[in-house]
């Protein structure tokens, strides 16, 4: 469901001296439905940017990526953008919102998008706020002033309410406590066994286990120059 092969990048700094940064080359990897792989290497190795080629916002310098039917690393921006809304989730790590939408809005947005009527979509919202402990009392404000963690949960649940055929997580569990954490494993294990393709970055160590089928070492993909 979710394809590299052979991608490579380089970043061209610009604003000093033009100098490239080869980050990446020969990075392959399959995600099947119903798996869940997690990318590991250590810090700078290159987990985002590659999460970011899936997700069409870093171009790919060569190679290719696949995800489902689309070749992401060479289609439209119009082709990115149905992809994104249909069939490929991205849970970041910040909530990114427009202000004042209410929470209760935010989270049922991507449903609104694919055309789901506004009931069923708050009703699906409504379901997920609450399994995250998100209480009815803030649905109605802007989720801007939340906290760290009850902003992360809000962009979980927005990021859960449709059933995408494959999914990126960059540290779900991060900054939650123990109960919204097995909340969240939980959706990510529903994810797995309705079939969700699932790529991950996981510094929780004890929630990789617990998910991941296997782990792709990003270092692998490492040019020798930057070694
Ligand atoms: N937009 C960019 N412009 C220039 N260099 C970049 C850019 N994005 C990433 N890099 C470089 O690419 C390399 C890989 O960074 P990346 O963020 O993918 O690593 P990571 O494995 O996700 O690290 P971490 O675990 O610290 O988040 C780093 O050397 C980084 O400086």
């Amino acid at each position: 469901m979710i394809q590299a092969e052979n991608v490579a990048k380089e970043f061209i700094l610009h604003n000093q001296g033009g100098t490239v940064l080869r980050v990446m080359e020969g990075a392959s990897l399959a995600v099947a439905p119903g798996e869940c792989v997690a990318l590991t290497g250590a810090s700078g190795a290159g987990k985002s940017t590659l999460m970011r080629m899936i997700w069409g916002n870093y171009r790919t310098d060569a190679g290719r990526i696949a995800v489902g039917s689309l070749e992401v690393s060479s289609a439209e921006p119009r082709e990115i953008i149905a992809l994104r809304r249909r069939t490929l989730g991205y849970v970041s790590q910040f909530l990114r919102v427009v202000p004042r939408v209410p929470t209760l809005r935010v989270v049922a947005e991507p449903l609104l998008s694919l055309g789901v009527d506004m009931a069923e979509a708050e009703d699906r919202a409504a379901a997920l706020l609450t399994r995250l402990r998100i209480g009815e009392n803030l649905w109605s404000l802007s989720p801007t002033t939340f906290s760290g963690g009850e902003q992360q949960r809000v962009n979980i649940a927005r990021g859960f309410v449709h059933d995408y055929p494959a999914m990126l997580l960059d540290e779900p569990t991060a900054s939650l406590d123990a109960a919204n954490r097995e909340t969240v494993i939980h959706l990510i294990e529903e994810a797995k066994a309705r079939g969700a393709a699932i790529l991950g970055i996981f510094h929780d160590e004890l929630a990789r286990n617990r998910l991941c089928d296997r782990v792709v070492d990003v270092s692998g993909f490492t040019p020798e120059t930057r070694r």
